[in-house]
């Protein structure tokens, strides 16, 4: 489960085909797709429901296709020991522990358009079969009562349509309100008055909107903020005979309060999609006056259900595959171009942060990451990601790109990041300074047209070094001698010498060496090359993994 995204790709393609489950109702179509890109499939639509089978299933997969159904809890995360991709076919992903995944470092996506048209569709639906009754006089006419006048509607020409989350339903919502003559305001913090002149709609503050909507309409992710958005003091604040629509999540609305001004004719009727427990097998809402419900059907049309099953299936197949990540809630976005060019500066950041990270013993306070030349133009967030989880693994072996920002945040670590033009001799060059608790310590590199990634300076000191599986870094002093007996004190451990790098301030100052060896030291021959003369420090540097 914890690997980077470079790791990820080359890992799934070393090995077999990687295994996705999908555990909720998905269409065949993401099935076809998952085994013509070369991932296997285990489709159990109901599992979804049955959670004790699901901590079993999960165990092994590398993917996870859901829809609302399934629940992706903490529990859920921890069985889960291959996990790596979890994609939701839809847009809300409230039935997924986010901050879980990305503690165990498992990529959340989901596909923010394929059902927006349909879902935007339904609330309009929804509007005019609560505006003219539909449902009640198609059972009364069915019912041979020919009630003619008991289902007496309300015109929606010129009437207020109010909506809650202007976004991408929340726009289309207000597209349809437009045509139909009726007066359009939002209430969304995030939009801007640019794009409310753009889309037509009248940006208004929330209280202003609940006192003027004569249709209210939610469109609005259900978060922390959101929740009870429609509550009781609201409701009764609507104007007398207005209508409430929610096809976004039920937590949005006080059920208990809509009822109530549905009982006491205080509202001329909801139509309502999504309910605060779902299956909604019974609701509070239930046999209220001129009450219209669906069972969470706002994306369930054809059109919109083939289109996250192929979007869901592409995204996560490209990720297993190819290590491209898009429309990822916890991760940044990179594309399947990009993924072979950034491999080789993954693989360096990473480095470079195991590098200081392995030298570092006090509580690190903030590192920073600067970007100079070619490399500065390339997805800065999926390389400082990649610096992060080499700077954390040493301490934390459970970590990767996913992962690693959301630990460093939880930890107080700042992470800083710097973009600059070339401004040295190196086209590429990626320098990570350590801010810890005693002292700053950089170290720098670089990506040689080989592709391989390099050591180029440790704390401003120039010097020319492979990432080798075992290395000895040395802190010294430039005096004759040195060299000699830290060769005799390895030969005499038997440890053999690959590579010798040495690197100074000036002559006779402080220097650096990095001996690459054949094999792990042990700390006996560490302890020895410490105590040698003109030693001051000699640690061990691991790059195996
Ligand atoms: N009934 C159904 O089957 C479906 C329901 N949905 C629900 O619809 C929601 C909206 O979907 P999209 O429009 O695609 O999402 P979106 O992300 O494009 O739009 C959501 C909008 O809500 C706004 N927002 C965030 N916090 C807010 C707050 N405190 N108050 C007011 N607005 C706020 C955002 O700025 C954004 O513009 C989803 O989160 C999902 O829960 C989506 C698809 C199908
Ligand atoms: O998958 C579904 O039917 C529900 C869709 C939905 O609620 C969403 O995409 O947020």
């Amino acid at each position: 489960m914890q690997q980077t995204v470079a790791n990820t790709a080359t890992a799934t393609a070393a090995k077999t085909r990687p295994v996705v489950l999908i555990s909720d109702k998905l269409s065949d179509a993401a099935v076809q797709i998952f085994k013509d890109r070369g991932v296997d499939v285990i489709f159990e639509p109901d599992l979804g429901k049955d959670k004790e089978a699901l901590l079993e299933r999960i165990a092994t997969v590398d993917g996870l296709a859901i829809r609302s159904a399934t629940k992706v809890t903490d529990k859920v995360l921890e069985a889960a020991k291959n996990l790596k991709v979890i994609g939701r076919a839809g847009i809300g992903v409230d039935n997924v522990d986010i901050p879980a995944a990305s503690r165990a470092g498992v990529i959340v996506m989901n596909t923010p358009f394929g059902n927006s048209i349909t879902t935007a569709e339904h609330a309009i639906a929804m509007m005019f079969a609560v505006a003219r009754q539909i449902p009640a006089a198609d059972a009364s006419t069915q019912a041979g009562k020919w009630e003619k006048n008991r289902f007496m509607g309300t015109e929606l020409t010129g009437k207020t349509l109010g909506i809650i989350g202007c976004g991408n339903i929340g726009s289309i919502v207000a597209a349809r309100g437009i045509g139909l003559k009726m007066r359009v305001i939002a209430y969304d913090p995030f939009l801007t008055a640019e794009r409310a002149a753009e889309i037509g709609v009248e940006k208004v503050e929330l209280d202003e909107l609940f006192a003027r909507a004569d249709v209210l309409t939610l469109h609005t992710p259900l978060t922390e903020k959101t929740r009870n958005v429609v509550s009781r003091e609201r409701i009764f604040a609507m104007k007398k005979g207005a209508i409430v629509i929610n096809c976004a999540r039920g937590g949005l609305v006080d059920e208990a309060a809509l009822r109530e001004a549905l009982d006491q004719g205080h509202l001329a009727g909801a139509g309502v999609d999504v309910f605060s427990e779902e299956p909604a097998k019974e609701n509070v809402l239930f046999g209220a006056p001129n009450l219209v419900c669906t069972p969470h059907l706002g994306a369930a049309t054809s059109e919109a259900q083939e289109n996250v099953a192929l979007q869901v299936a592409e995204q996560m197949s490209d990720y297993l595959l190819r290590g491209a990540v898009s429309n990822a809630l916890n991760m940044p976005s990179i594309t399947a171009e990009e993924a072979p060019i950034l491999t080789p500066f993954v693989t360096l950041a990473e480095r470079l942060g195991s590098f200081a990270g392995q030298l570092t013993e006090t509580g690190i306070k903030g590192v920073r990451i600067e970007y100079e030349g070619d490399v500065a133009e390339l997805n800065l967030k999926a390389l400082t990601a990649a610096a992060v989880t080499g700077l954390m693994r040493p301490l934390l072996q459970d970590v990767n790109m996913v992962s690693a920002p959301t630990i460093a945040r939880d930890r107080g670590i700042l992470v800083e990041e710097v973009r600059r033009e070339q401004q040295g001799a190196y086209e590429n060059y990626i320098r990570l300074t350590v801010i810890s608790e005693r002292q700053e310590r950089s170290v720098a590199g670089t990506v040689f047209s080989d592709g391989k990634p390099r050591i180029i300076q440790v704390k401003g000191i120039n010097l020319d070094a492979d990432f080798a599986p075992h290395m000895i870094y040395v802190t010294n002093q430039d005096k004759p001698g040195f060299i000699g007996s830290i060769g005799m004190a390895l030969g005499k451990a038997g440890v053999n010498i690959a590579n010798f790098t040495l690197g100074r301030k000036e002559a006779g100052g402080e220097a650096i060496c990095i001996i690459e060896v054949d094999g792990e030291p042990s700390a006996d021959v560490l302890k020895t090359i410490e105590t040698l003369p003109l030693v001051n420090q000699a640690k061990a540097l691991n790059f195996t993994g």
